[in-house]
C-alpha cells in the first residue's frame, strides 16, 4: 500500500519536533514559540503589505504530471512492491531548503550580493555532507539562483543521492537554447531531474557594500547600522535591495512557479542564498518582520518542509541518511529508517 511507514512516521511528527537540528534558528525563545503557535491570519497582513499577492492565484494552478516521485520513494520504500503505487499521486510533497556551501568571500568574511563567488573547498566539502543528508528523500525538480555558488552547491549535493538520478540545467533562454538541449528518448528523461535557474533567487543585492570586508563595514559604520543593514527586514544597504525587496521577487518566484509543482506532487529541492531563503522561510514559517531579524542561516545544511494540505509543515535538518538524528521522534520512523539501511546493505 502506499501508506509506507515513512508516510506514517512523518506523519505523526509533532510541528514542535521540527526545532531541532542545525541549520536554522531563531535565537529569541520568544520568536520560536510564536513560530509554533502563529496562524494563517498575520500571514495575511504580511500579505497585504508586501507583494506576495500571487499566493491565491498560485494555488489554483494545479499541474498534472506522471513524472513525480511521491515523498515515499517508491524505490526507497520498505514495501517496495507494487509499480501501480508508485504511479499514484501523493497529497504530499517535500520541500528542501539548502543555502549554498561557503564560498570564497564567505571565507574572507566580505560583502557578497550579487557577485558571482564560487565555493570554497569547505563549501564543496559542505554540499557534499547536504547531498548525505539529504539522500534517501526524493527530488524532482531543483531551482537554484543564477549564481555558481547555489548551483554548484545544488549540483554536488545530488552525486550523494540513492536514485542516482542525472540533475540537467533546464535552458529556456533562447528558442535556439530550449531546440539545442532538447532529449529524445523518454527513458533517459525519467532518469533526469530539470534543475532551473532563476535570478530571482539570487542573493539580496548588496549594493554599495559588495566587495567590502564586513568587519572593517561595522567598525566604519556602527555595529548597529551594519547589523540593521544585514539584518532587518525594511531597512535597505547603500542602494541596496532590503530582505522586503529581495522578497518581493523571492517569494513572488516561489508563489508561481514553485508552490504549483509542490501542489501537483513533485519534490522540490532549491539551493540559494542566505537572504533569498531567509525572505522565502520567513512566508513559509510565517515570521513577522521582527522575528526574521534573528533568523540566521548556516552555510551547507539542508532544511526538510512538508507540504501538506496548502501547508507548509517545517522537519527541520536531516541529520544523515541512516541515522536517526532529528527524524526519530517516532518510533515507527526509526523502524523505517532501520529497514531502509538494512534493503541497501
Ligand atoms: O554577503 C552576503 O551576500 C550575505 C551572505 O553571505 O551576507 P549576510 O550574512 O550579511 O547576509
Amino acid at each position: 500500500m502506499a501508506a509506507t511507514a515513512f508516510h506514517q512516521a512523518i506523519g505523526s511528527l509533532q510541528s514542535h519536533e521540527c526545532f531541532h537540528g542545525s541549520g536554522f534558528h531563531l535565537e529569541s525563545q520568544n520568536a520560536s514559540v510564536s513560530l509554533v503557535s502563529r496562524g494563517f491570519s498575520v500571514e495575511v497582513g504580511l500579505l497585504r503589505g508586501g507583494s506576495y499577492c500571487s499566493k491565491k492565484k498560485s494555488f489554483s494552478v494545479i499541474q498534472s504530471s506522471s513524472s513525480q516521485t511521491a515523498v515515499f520513494d517508491p524505490v526507497l520504500s520498505p514495501s517496495n512492491k507494487t509499480t501501480n503505487d508508485s504511479k499514484k499521486k501523493s497529497n504530499e510533497a517535500a520541500l528542501i531548503l539548502i543555502r549554498h556551501g561557503e564560498s570564497l568571500w564567505n571565507e574572507k568574511n566580505l560583502f557578497t550580493g550579487c557577485v558571482d563567488v564560487p565555493l570554497t573547498k569547505k563549501g564543496v566539502e559542505e554540499a557534499i555532507e547536504a547531498g548525505k543528508r539529504i539522500s534517501n528523500i526524493p527530488v524532482d525538480m531543483i531551482y537554484t539562483s543564477s549564481l555558481i555558488r547555489a548551483q554548484m552547491t545544488a549540483m554536488l549535493a545530488m552525486t550523494q543521492h540513492r536514485r542516482k538520478k542525472v540533475p540537467i540545467v533546464t535552458h529556456n533562454e533562447s528558442e535556439q537554447a530550449k531546440a539545442w538541449s532538447q532529449i529524445f528518448s523518454e527513458e533517459t528523461k525519467k532518469q533526469c531531474i530539470p534543475v532551473i535557474t532563476a535570478w530571482q533567487l539570487n542573493e539580496r543585492m548588496y549594493g554599495e557594500l559588495q566587495g567590502l570586508n564586513k568587519q572593517e563595514t561595522a567598525d566604519r559604520y556602527g555595529k548597529e547600522q551594519v547589523h540593521e543593514w544585514r539584518r532587518s527586514y525594511d531597512t535597505p544597504p547603500p542602494n541596496g535591495e532590503s530582505l522586503e525587496m529581495c522578497a518581493q521577487r523571492a517569494v513572488a518566484y516561489f508563489n508561481e512557479q514553485i508552490e504549483p509543482q509542490l501542489l501537483s506532487g513533485k519534490n522540490v529541492m532549491i539551493a540559494a542564498h542566505g537572504n533569498s531563503l531567509r525572505s522565502i522561510i520567513m512566508y513559509l514559517d510565517k515570521l513577522t518582520s521582527q522575528e526574521v531579524i534573528s533568523l540566521e542561516l548556516s552555510t551547507g545544511i539542508p532544511m526538510l518542509y512538508i507540504f501538506k494540505e496548502g501547508r507548509f509543515i517545517r522537519r527541520g535538518s536531516p541529520v544523515g541518511p541512516s541515522e536517526a538524528g532529528v527524524y526519530a521522534y517516532t518510533k515507527g520512523l526509526a523502524l523505517y529508517r532501520q529497514r531502509l539501511d538494512e534493503m541497501f546493505q
